[in-house]
């Protein structure tokens, strides 16, 4: 936001002061501006206090996770290891924290800035540094070929054995850290854990540990020159104003369709044309490709449900994307767009509603309702495809009340749902009345999504022809509940 006032307004950056910036931030950026002045004995200082600094947040980051989880399991051992996971998931989750920035995720923050020290360490003659600096981003990516090999050329010139090779001490102290937390989670969890911790891995490679790795590596033999890093430390900046701004305006064009008057209140808002026709027809292929039984099948029993006998759920949560990946039931560039949707919502819905917290994701998911043929007759109106519900409560209906008391996701402050297809029959969402009588009703259609806050009642009309997919996106304005969304291509670069 602040880089769109600036741009609005045409404000130069010294003129504003962030009160709030962090100063890991702070050095950062001004290491930044020094590199790209070709100030290196300054960007070294900047380079360094930055991480110093970074680490320390991240500590302060982690002491912040405490153990006000609220478990709702019967047992002692069970409540603490309900607890104790809480924290340390929530410590895993300061990574994503401290690198989310101006409104976008940098998941190779930490490893581009080793980037940026071993170049200006190189530039100020200091091949010490330098070669500690590329020896501590190895440990976190070991597979680049490229900083490899520069390490390697460094090594000859010192004349140094890679076996003498150490990461820096509070990068070690880090990996140890994560590599200590990650461990225990698997105790603790178990194989369920399993599908963060790919995605956790993924995201900057920075929870695994691989040292022993980097020990059995042995240098290649080479004897080219020294590499040059200018293009990728380009690609690495992280304030580049055009290109946030860039992202802002693209991302947030959409149509406002219905508000409040239509939907009953003014909370409430339908948005059209948020995406393409062949954005949703691509969402269409992922989600025939896509695997899985939704998660409602294994949520509710059929005696809840009994439309699941009528229709057939698929779909996945978007943290099944690395296994679906890995399982080649997903390209890359499909995680990768699915992301971008989400995110895209997460602006959309911040500006509507008006936000001055932040807002972070909770979960999404993609969900296809397909009628089966032969089970439509006899459907009648109560017969939904998804009960009147509301996200982030409990609604009883005997009672005709939402209640936030015995909800199992009272964290959620937002929902938004996208379609991407009109082709079947039925499959209306509705807002409700507490009597469950339907307030207005929604068309699904290519591009749209509607948005409310998570305790508005709502449903879904039976669908009895064809097949219907939508994506539901939750929000969360409870940082410890806050789950990051996987990209791909933050790791392949
Ligand atoms: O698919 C829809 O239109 C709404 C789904 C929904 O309300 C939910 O999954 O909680
Ligand atoms: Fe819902």
């Amino acid at each position: 936001m602040l880089g769109a006032y600036k741009y609005e307004h045409s404000i130069p950056d010294h003129m504003i002061i962030d009160l709030e910036e962090r100063p890991y931030v702070k050095h950062r950026k001004d290491g930044e501006s020094a590199y790209r002045l070709g100030k290196w004995t300054d960007a070294v200082k900047h380079f360094e206090a930055a991480l110093k600094e970074y680490y320390k947040e991240d500590e302060l980051c982690r002491a912040h996770c405490d153990l006000g989880h609220r478990s709702t399991s019967s047992g002692l051992t069970q409540i603490l290891v309900d607890g104790i996971s809480a924290v340390l998931q929530c410590q895993q989750g300061c990574a994503d924290t401290l690198t989310h920035l101006y409104g976008q995720t940098y998941p190779n923050y930490l490893t581009d800035h080793y980037l940026y020290l071993q170049d200006v360490y190189v530039k100020t003659n200091d091949n010490v540094n330098a070669l500690e600096a590329a020896t501590t981003y190895l440990t976190f990516k070991p597979e680049d070929q490229q900083v490899t090999q520069y390490r390697n050329n460094l090594l000859k010139k010192l004349q140094t054995s890679d076996s003498e090779l150490t990461p820096g001490q509070d990068a070690a102290r880090y990996i140890e850290t994560r590599k200590r937390m990650t461990d225990l989670l698997d105790e603790l969890l178990g194989s369920e854990h399993q599908k963060s911790k790919y995605y956790k891995e993924g995201g900057d490679g920075e929870t695994q540990d691989n040292s022993e790795e980097i020990q059995s590596r042995k240098p290649e033999p080479d004897t080219s020159n020294d590499i040059d890093f200018s293009s990728r430390l380009e690609n690495a900046r992280l304030f580049n104003t055009t290109q946030i701004l860039n992202n802002l305006f693209k991302t947030l064009s959409a149509d406002v369709a219905l508000t409040g008057e239509t939907l009953k209140h003014d909370k409430r808002v339908v948005m059209d044309n948020l995406f393409t026709k062949e954005v949703c027809d691509d969402v269409m292929r992922i989600s025939q490709n896509g695997i899985k039984n939704a998660g409602y099948h294994e949520i509710y029993p059929t005696a809840v449900r009994p439309n699941f006998a009528k229709e057939l759920f698929t779909g996945f949560d978007i943290l099944d994307c690395w296994e679906l990946v890995l399982g080649k039931q997903l390209k890359e560039s499909d995680v990768d767009l699915l992301t971008r949707l989400a995110e895209q919502v997460r602006h959309l819905v911040v500006r509507w509603f008006n936000e001055t917290r932040p807002i972070y994701h909770d979960y999404t998911q993609f969900t296809c309702r397909k009628a089966l043929d032969g089970k439509q007759t006899n459907r009648t109106s109560e017969d939904l495809s998804h009960p009147v519900h509301g996200d982030s409560c409990d609604f009883k209906p005997d009672q005709g009340v939402c209640a936030t008391e015995t909800a199992a996701y009272p964290w959620r402050t937002y929902s938004a749902v996208l379609y991407f297809n009109d082709n079947f029959e039925g499959g209306k969402f509705f807002f409700a009345n507490p009597d469950q009588s339907e307030q207005v009703s929604i068309v699904p259609k290519c591009g749209r999504m509607v948005a409310f806050p998570s305790d508005h009642l709502h449903g879904v009309k039976a669908v009895t022809k064809g097949k219907r997919c939508a994506a539901t996106i939750w929000f969360t304005a409870s940082a410890n509940r806050r789950r990051a969304l996987p990209t791909w291509s933050g790791i392949v670069k």
